[in-house]
C-alpha cells in the first residue's frame, strides 16, 4: 500500500468536548474514526460547571456588551481560563489514555451569523494550545470562525457527523436528525445527497429561563409542568413573526434570539411551560415540512421532555424516535461530533457545506494546536 493510502486511512482515537448553549456543563466523548467513518464509540462523561457556571454567565454578558467593537475586554480571559479548567477536569475524569487528538469546541459566548450581506462574528472561549500542552496531543479548536469569515452561518457543524452516524447504523430513507439543546437544529439526510441543515429556533433555552423565573428550578424535569398546561397559540403565532424566522435557511441562532419572557406576563407556570414546549416543537416542525422525513431522530436534552416529544409527533408526519431508539447516545452526540470534526480538520476534509451553513463551497475549518 502506498504511503499516501496509509495516511488516508489512518484511524484516530479522538476525544471531543462540547459545552453547549444551556450553560450547564461539559460533555466529553471518545470515538474511533478516520474522519469519514465511525469505527467505535468509546467512553463518555458529563460534568457540571462548578459554582453554577457563574464565570461563564459573566463572560457571556461581557461578550454581549463588547460585540467585537474594539479590542477584546481583558475580563474575557477570566471566562476563558475557567472554561479551560473545567475541560481539563473533564479530560482528567475521562482519561487521556490512547487518545490521539482532542476536538475542543469551547464555550460560545457570542454568535452573530452573517445577515443581509454582512459577515458575522462568533467567539468560542477556550485555549486549544493550553489543552494540547497539558495533555501532549494535538488539539483542534475554533471550529466556527473560518466558516463565518467566508460568509457562512458558523453553525450547525454537526451535520456531517449525523450523516456518518446514519451510515454507521445503516439507516435508510429520509432522515431528520434533530438536536434539542438550548437552541434546536436539524440535519436532513437522504443517503449521499448533499446535506441540508439549519438551526430551527428555540430548544429548551426559553423554557429553562421560564422555569428559573417562575418555578425556582433550572429546567422542567421530565416535562412535568409543560405536560400540565395549555399552549397559547396566539402568543406562539406572534413569536413566529420575529426576524429569525423570516431569515432563509440555513440560518443559525443565538440562545438570546428567542427571549420571549417579556411577552409572557400573567401566564401560569404550567401554561407558560406548555406554550414554550410547543414553540420549540413547532419551530422544528416548520423546518421539516418541505423535506417530509420518514424518521425523525431526536438527540439533546429536549428528548427527555415528553411534552416537546409529543408535540413534535403531533406537528410532523414522520416517525419520532429518540437517539437511543437507534443505538446512539443522545447526550454524548455533540461531543462525539467535535471529536469527528477534529479528525476531519487534521486531514484537511471539509466540515461545513453550502447546504448546512450557507458557505459558497465545502469548507475546512478549525485551528490545530500542537503540544
Ligand atoms: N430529564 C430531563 N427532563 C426535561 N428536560 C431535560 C432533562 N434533561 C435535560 N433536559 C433539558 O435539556 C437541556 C440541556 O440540553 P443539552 O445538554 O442538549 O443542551 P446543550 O448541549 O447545552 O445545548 P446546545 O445543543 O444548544 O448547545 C436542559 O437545560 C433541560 O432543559
Ligand atoms: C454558535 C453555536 O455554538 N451554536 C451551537 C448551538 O447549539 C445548538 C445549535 O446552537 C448549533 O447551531 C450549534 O451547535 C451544534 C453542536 C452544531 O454546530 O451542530
Amino acid at each position: 500500500m502506498s504511503k499516501a493510502k496509509v495516511m488516508e486511512s489512518k484511524r484516530y482515537m479522538a476525544l471531543g468536548l462540547m459545552s453547549g448553549t444551556s450553560l450547564d456543563g461539559v460533555d466529553a466523548a471518545v470515538i474511533e474514526t478516520d474522519g469519514e467513518e465511525i469505527f467505535r464509540f468509546g467512553r463518555t462523561i458529563c460534568i457540571d460547571f462548578p459554582d453554577d457556571g457563574g464565570a461563564v454567565k459573566d463572560a457571556v454578558k461581557i461578550a454581549l456588551n463588547w460585540r467585537f467593537n474594539g479590542p477584546p475586554p481583558n475580563k474575557l480571559q477570566i471566562g476563558s481560563d475557567y472554561i479551560d479548567a473545567v475541560h481539563i477536569e473533564a479530560i482528567g475524569s475521562l482519561g487521556i489514555e490512547n487518545v490521539d487528538i482532542i476536538g475542543y469546541h469551547g464555550q460560545t459566548v457570542f454568535h452573530q451569523p452573517a445577515q443581509n450581506g454582512e459577515k458575522g462574528q462568533t467567539l468560542q472561549l477556550g485555549s486549544g494550545q493550553t489543552l494540547a500542552t497539558k495533555f501532549g496531543v494535538p488539539c483542534v479548536y475554533d471550529f466556527r470562525t473560518a466558516d463565518v469569515k467566508a460568509g457562512g452561518q458558523g453553525a450547525p457543524l454537526a451535520p456531517i457527523y449525523h450523516q456518518a452516524l446514519c451510515r454507521y447504523s445503516q439507516l435508510k430513507g429520509r432522515i431528520a436528525v434533530v438536536n434539542i439543546g438550548g437552541v434546536s437544529n436539524v440535519t436532513l439526510i437522504d443517503g449521499n445527497k448533499p446535506l441540508i441543515a439549519t438551526d430551527c429556533g428555540p430548544g429548551n433555552g426559553p423554557l429553562d429561563s421560564w422555569m428559573e423565573l417562575k418555578g425556582g428550578r433550572n429546567y422542567d424535569l421530565a416535562g412535568e409542568q409543560s405536560m400540565k398546561g395549555h399552549s397559547d397559540l396566539k402568543r406562539i403565532a406572534r413569536w413566529f413573526e420575529r426576524d429569525f424566522f423570516k431569515r432563509p435557511t440555513p440560518r443559525s441562532a443565538d440562545r438570546y434570539d428567542f427571549d420571549v419572557l417579556a411577552d409572557m406576563r400573567g401566564m401560569s407556570l404550567e401554561n407558560g411551560a406548555a406554550t414554550l414546549a410547543s414553540f420549540c416543537a413547532q419551530s422544528i416542525s416548520r423546518d421539516l415540512r418541505a423535506f417530509t422525513p420518514d424518521n425523525i431522530i431526536v438527540c439533546g436534552g429536549g428528548r427527555h421532555n415528553p411534552a416537546i416529544m409529543g408535540m413534535l409527533d403531533m406537528h410532523t408526519d414522520g416517525n419520532v424516535l429518540s437517539a437511543e431508539d437507534v443505538g446512539w447516545d443522545g447526550d454524548a452526540l455533540e461531543a462525539q461530533a467535535f471529536a469527528y470534526l477534529a479528525v476531519r480538520t487534521v486531514k484537511g476534509l471539509p466540515i461545513s457545506f453550502p447546504g448546512t451553513t450557507g458557505v459558497p463551497y465545502p469548507m475546512t475549518g478549525g485551528v490545530v494546536a500542537r503540544p
